[in-house]
This record gives C-alpha cells, structure tokens and sequence, in this order.
C-alpha cells in the first residue's frame, strides 16, 4: 500500500478552515468539494486512458481519452460530500454506492447499503471517504471492491489517523493489486472514542447535520 500525503499550501489553508468548528455545514461542504478537486489532481496520476487522435483546426494531434471508465465510490454518509469535487475533474466516470456506518462502542464498521456493479473485473476504482480512523470501514470496503474484481484502488480521504493507516496496511496486505492512499494530512493520534486528534470532529454531521 503507497500513502501520498499531498503537501500544498492551498491544501493546508482549506483544511485549516474545514477543521475550525466555528465553520458552518455550507462552508463546509463547500471547502470539502473544492479540497477532493485538489486531491484528485494527485489521486489520478495513473488514471488510465486511451491514445487518440483529434483534429485540429490546423493539423492532427494525438492524445488520450479516459478510457475505460473508472468507477468512483463514495462510502456514505460523509463520502457522498466529496462526490461533486471528484466528478468535476472526471464527469466522465461511474459512480457506486457503499453505505457504510461504525458502531459507536465496539468501532466495528457495517454495511448497510451497496449499489455496485457485480462484476469490477478490470476496473480502476476510486474510493472516497473523508475520515480514516481505525481503518477498519476503508479495509471492509476494499475488500468488498477486490472481491467483485477490482484491479487498481486509490482511496481519497480528507484526514488519516497513524494508526489507520498501521491497521489499513496489515488488512490489505493479502490483496494482491496497487493500493494508494491520498490524504491531505497525515494527523497526531486516535483519542479514546476512536475519532481523529486533532481532526475536524464527525465528518458526516458536519456535512450534513446530526444523525441521531
Ligand atoms: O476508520 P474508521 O474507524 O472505520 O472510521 C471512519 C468512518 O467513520 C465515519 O463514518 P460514520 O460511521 O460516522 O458514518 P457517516 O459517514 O454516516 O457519518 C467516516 O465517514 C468513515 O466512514
Ligand atoms: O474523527 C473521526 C473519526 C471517524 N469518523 C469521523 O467522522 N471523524
Ligand atoms: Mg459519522
């Protein structure tokens, strides 16, 4: 498994604000969608494509197009918030739905929704979840995607806790295709409920309000 920590100072100053607990849910959201664009730039270097050609209104040009389609799946609730800024820069791709929650006490991740192609024989798959905490709902969901055929994961998420990732690397390590990780901070620690120090709280809520 590769982490890329993408180190920019557009970057740092959105996540800045994101994590400030005075910003509102529109902010929020806001800064969510534009902070998954900047990440993307970085999560979809081997985004695979074709060779093409065009004309130009003055000679042929070969380039690429983005083919086949890679799948994007936003693990819901707060992975739902960064579909937008992934979709801007690729609007071309599919888009599968994991719904996933972890239980408050025991920190075990459950799915309770999934709308997935059944067979991701050969697809490069970009999974988006704001929060890596334990790891553990990340690890479920890409081996649910490994499971149907998948072949290439990039995970993009807003934060990552060390020990996540530590838990992450060990769960993935007997699936055999290239796994990256693109976090905009690598942060200090879990505290005792399992939530990111210093993080930015509970993503899902701050997006989109309390569940409860
Ligand atoms: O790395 P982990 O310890 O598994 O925790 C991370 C998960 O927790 C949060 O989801 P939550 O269960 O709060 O659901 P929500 O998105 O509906 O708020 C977050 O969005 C991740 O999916
Ligand atoms: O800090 C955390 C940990 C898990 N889920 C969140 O939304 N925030
Ligand atoms: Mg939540």
């Amino acid at each position: 498994m590769r982490l890329l920590v993408v180190d920019h100072p557009l970057v740092s100053h959105k996540l800045t604000t994101l994590r400030d607990e005075r910003t509102p849910s529109p902010e929020f959201r806001r800064l969510t969608e534009e902070l998954v664009t900047l990440l993307a730039y970085e999560a979809t270097r081997e985004v695979r494509v074709d060779p093409v050609t065009v004309q130009t209104p003055v000679a042929e040009a070969h380039g690429v197009a983005l083919r086949p389609k890679p799948l994007v799946v936003p693990i819901l609730r707060a992975g739902l918030g960064m579909l937008e800024g992934l979709m801007r820069l690729m609007p071309t791709a599919e888009v599968g739905f994991l719904g996933m929650v972890r239980n408050e006490e025991t920190l075990e991740a459950s799915t309770y929704a999934e709308r997935l192609p059944a067979d991701l024989s050969g697809r490069q798959c970009y999974v988006l979840d704001p929060m890596l905490a334990t790891g553990g709902t990340l690890a479920a969901a890409l081996d649910f995607l490994v499971d149907r055929g998948a072949d290439h994961i990039t995970a993009i998420c807003l934060l990552a806790a060390p020990e996540g990732i530590a838990n992450l690397e060990a769960g993935v390590a007997h699936l055999d295709i290239p796994i990256t990780v693109v976090t905009a901070a690598l942060d200090e620690k879990l505290n005792e409920k399992g939530y990111i120090v210093p993080g930015l709280g509970d993503a899902g809520d701050r997006l989109y309000g309390l569940a409860h």
